[in-house]
């Protein structure tokens, strides 16, 4: 299993302006005489995370309004590294013919101790494209899908609109590219703009009857 998330612990990168991350033992087991309890701080938007359409639309749908299915099966990591952004004559070359969950690894998140200043970022036409060869998750390796100054949002506008879900965040420095079953389920939050995802590899077998 390779395991595709960023990790989670204070100091970890956040949007520049946004809840930085904390973990505390807020209550002791010396205080409570039984068990140390946890507080977790942290916007949704740090590391590996999901966006739900509510994040970029008010009217959009929550984390809990979301198909599951999507986030779980198979997946295809594709290497674009190097390039400044991804659109449709950029995937051209590729054969996505049945792949649903598409990753990207564009490697333009160098250090991961730092927010990045520039990322590769998917152009206006790739939602389209994407969504014409049946594909209904994209997930990169970016914090992400479009510039980090973008306010109108185009390709996070875009992807929704071709009923195309978002994963942010990921880390697929172990990831060759290839064949998998993807697991990146969103926690049962039933109000949120996005949510936190343990998101993992496993090597794609398909299912053979013996
Ligand atoms: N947390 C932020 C704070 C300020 C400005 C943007 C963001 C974002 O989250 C943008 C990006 N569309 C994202 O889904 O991660
Ligand atoms: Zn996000
Ligand atoms: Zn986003």
């Amino acid at each position: 299993m390779i395991d595709i998330s960023r990790r989670l612990e204070n100091g970890v990168p956040t949007w520049p302006g946004d809840t930085a991350f904390s973990y505390e033992v807020s209550w002791s087991k010396e205080q409570s005489g039984s068990v140390n309890v946890g507080k977790l701080t942290m916007s949704i938007h740090t590391g590996t995370h999901i966006d739900s359409p509510f994040h970029f639309d008010n009217n959009g749908r929550k984390v809990m309004d979301l198909d599951l299915q999507l986030y779980i099966g198979p997946a295809r990591v594709i290497d674009v590294s190097g390039k400044s952004s991804v659109g449709a004559e950029d995937l051209a070359e590729y054969d996505l013919e049945g792949v649903t969950r598409l990753l990207l690894r564009t490697s333009s998140w160098s250090k991961p101790d730092e927010f990045p200043s520039e990322i590769t970022y998917l152009r206006a036409d790739l939602a389209p494209f994407l969504e014409e060869k049946g594909i209904r998750l994209i997930g990169v390796d970016v914090p992400s899908v479009d510039p980090l100054d973008s306010k109108e949002l185009v390709a996070h506008h875009g992807l929704h609109a071709c009923d195309i879900h978002i994963l942010e965040g990921l880390s697929l420095d172990h990831a060759q590219p290839g064949d998998y079953e993807l697991i990146a389920l969103p926690l049962p939050l039933a109000e949120a703009d996005g949510s936190p995802v343990r998101a993992v590899l496993r090597p794609y077998t398909p299912w053979k009857r013996s």
